[in-house]
């Protein structure tokens, strides 16, 4: 997670993506000809020679000729002229029914996919009962009630076809709601709404677009099926119309189902083919950012963990900072921490005391995953949080940064950023303060971009909304920052995707992103993790840098005794959910009193003897 990834206001611009789009020849050549019908629909009064209902018994059944196109039906009505006014009425009829499933479909799979609850299962109840419902019998209901007017029909047929793009919907936001970028516009402050409408959105667009042509297709068929049948409005064209009276003629004049059945096939074919086209593009796209996101790791990198495995590593939260429940009155809240936090000066920047995070397990009792932590940070220090997996450095990050998952249970004597009791501030209060005044910056730097935007535009705009600046004013700070991060190009680099970055250079947007807003504490969760060695070094001066300029406080987690020697002025230990000890730099390393930090430190300096015993013995570091 991260401060940086927050907003992008446009889609971004894809002339690539149209270019492979125009290279498909099939695909193509269906969106031509699909061009052609809409417009001949839509200019249908000014083309059409006819009106599409002047009858002319003396003219019937004529063939196709210079006078008529398409020659006349059994009533003499001009059959090219019907052919267009028809295509209105058959697009309409698609248009309206699709609309009606993206209406219902789409908001609801957004909602049901990303806040899960209860919503998720009564609106999928529904869903599944929508789809198992006999359709036919629910039109003739309707048509009986409200009528055989276009609207009622095909509204009626659009609700029932939204479960499709419901399931669709859901399933993909289902999965990008795990991304680590979205947990990173979380950690940005953005609410949920703007997270659905910035990051999740975008990416259900592509299949949605995908299924709609086709459900558009179906539409034209299946409106086309009922004014086979009978149903619909008799004064107005339509194809389903024209085949149904067609056939009535077939023995007489067999060439009038032509253009009819032929304008209906065309239009549910190419409809298919152009979302098969669109579809190829979009999984090329996906494929390569994919790829990019694997590969596109520079020389001298690494790639991260997969991001499944490091959202559950790092147990970030899934969703938007719940509000903070009580921890309950006398639960199973252990023996408080033996950490020490020594004398606390008036000047903290965060203040920590007594924070217990609990879980509810299935046996009814609480699972205590951090016991009476105590911690404080001043303005321009360091403190790094070191521990073994598991000992609970993440949820007390995200315990500060209330950014905790549902049913997890906080409690704090003191939970203060400069004086602000965090503890009562309610989620609002928290989405401000996360991005502008607390930051973080995760360790998977890749998975923290989305891919959608431009770096520039990840930077800028949570920029414009938190420090209500200009676009131009927060571009030049952007271009500034990257500079000031070590980026080579940043007016290329604004412009690049984040597949088109490498490991280290990703983490060095992300850095720039954590501190452009000017927090007064940056959370950095092994923030070099996932790079290699020499540009973990690069990465943690660079970091050591900003904090002294910026006169942040910086609490660092780490796994590595190394990296705390290095860059850290305090260090908390911790180990199952406690902190066992707490001091500076320099006396921890010296006189390790804690049996733990002592079995780190050997750990670390692999049977190495200690800083001490090197003292003693007059070794010289
Ligand atoms: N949502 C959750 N529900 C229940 N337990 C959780 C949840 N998230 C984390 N935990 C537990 O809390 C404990 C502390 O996890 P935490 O992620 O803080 O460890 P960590 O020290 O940061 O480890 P690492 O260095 O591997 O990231 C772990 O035992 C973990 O299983």
């Amino acid at each position: 997670m991260t401060t940086l990834p927050a907003e992008a206001a446009t889609l971004p611009a894809s002339p690539a993506r149209l270019k492979r789009f125009l290279r498909n020849p099939l695909g193509m050549t269906a969106a031509v000809i699909l061009l052609l019908i809409v417009l001949s629909a839509l200019f249908a009064p000014l083309i059409a020679p006819y009106d599409p209902n002047q009858v002319s018994l003396g003219d019937a059944l004529l063939p196709a000729g210079a006078d008529h196109l398409l020659g006349t039906d059994a009533s003499g009505r001009d059959q090219w002229s019907r052919l267009l006014w028809a295509g209105r009425t058959s697009l309409e009829a698609g248009l309206i029914m699709v609309v009606t499933a993206i209406l219902v479909g789409v908001p609801s799979g957004l909602l049901a996919g990303y806040a899960a609850g209860w919503f998720d299962g009564l609106a999928s109840w529904i869903a599944n009962l929508l789809m198992s419902l006999p359709q036919i019998l629910i039109l003739v209901v309707i048509i009986t009630s409200l009528g055989n007017g276009l609207y009622p029909t095909m509204i009626t047929l659009g609700i029932l076809s939204s479960p499709d793009l419901f399931r669709l919907t859901r399933s993909v936001v289902v999965n990008v709601r795990n991304e680590l970028y979205i947990d990173a516009a979380r950690v940005s402050g953005l609410s949920p709404a703007r997270i659905v409408f910035r990051h999740v959105l975008l990416v259900v667009l592509g299949p949605v677009l995908v299924r709609s042509s086709l459900v558009f297709g179906l539409a034209i068929i299946v409106q086309s099926g009922l004014e086979f049948l009978g149903f619909g409005q008799s004064d107005r064209p339509s194809w389903g119309r024209m085949l149904s009276e067609a056939f009535q003629t077939f023995y007489r004049a067999p060439d009038l189902v032509y253009p009819p059945g032929v304008a209906i096939g065309l239009t549910a074919v190419c409809l298919v083919i152009v979302a098969a086209a669109a579809a190829d593009t979009l999984g090329a796209d996906r494929a390569r950012r994919r790829r990019g996101r694997r590969g596109a790791v520079a020389p001298g990198t690494i790639a991260g963990p997969v991001v499944g495995d490091a959202v559950s590593d790092t147990a970030v939260p899934d969703t938007a900072g719940a509000d903070v429940p009580e921890h309950p009155a006398g639960g199973a809240v252990v023996a408080p921490s033996v950490g020490v936090d020594g004398d606390v000066p008036e000047a903290a920047v965060l203040r920590v005391e007594g924070l217990t995070i609990a879980y509810p397990t299935q046996s009814g009792d609480d699972r205590v995953v951090v016991d009476g932590v105590s911690l404080h940070l001043e303005r321009g220090e360091v403190l790094g949080i070191v521990g073994e997996s598991g000992s609970g450095k993440s949820q007390t990050s995200f315990g500060i940064l209330g950014l905790l998952p549902p049913g997890a249970r906080i409690d704090a004597d003191r939970l203060e950023l400069s004086g602000m009791d965090l503890r009562s501030a309610g989620e609002r209060e928290l989405q401000g303060l996360r991005g502008s005044r607390m930051a973080y910056i995760p360790q998977e730097p890749l998975s923290n971009l989305d891919p959608s935007f431009t770096v520039g535009h990840q930077l800028v705009k949570p920029m414009v909304r938190k420090l209500k600046v200009s676009r131009a004013q927060a571009r030049a700070t952007a271009v500034e920052l990257l500079d000031r991060v070590g980026i080579a190009d940043p007016r290329r680099v604004m412009a690049s995707y984040p597949h088109q970055l490498s490991g280290g250079m990703a983490q060095r947007v992300l850095i720039a992103g954590a501190v452009s807003c000017d927090p007064e504490i940056v959370i950095a969760d092994e923030p070099t993790t996932a790079l290699d060695v020499t540009v973990q070094a690069e990465v943690l001066d660079l970091l050591r840098g900003l904090q002294r300029e910026r006169n942040m406080g910086m609490i660092l987690v780490t796994h590595n005794l190394g990296v705390v020697a290095d860059i850290c002025d305090r260090v908390a230990v911790m180990r199952d959910g406690r902190i066992v000890e707490q001091a500076p730099v320099g006396r921890l390393f010296a006189d390790p009193r804690h049996e733990y930090t002592r079995s780190l430190l050997a750990a670390t300096l692999e049977g190495a003897p200690s800083r001490v015993e090197r003292d003693r013995a007059g070794v010289s570091r």
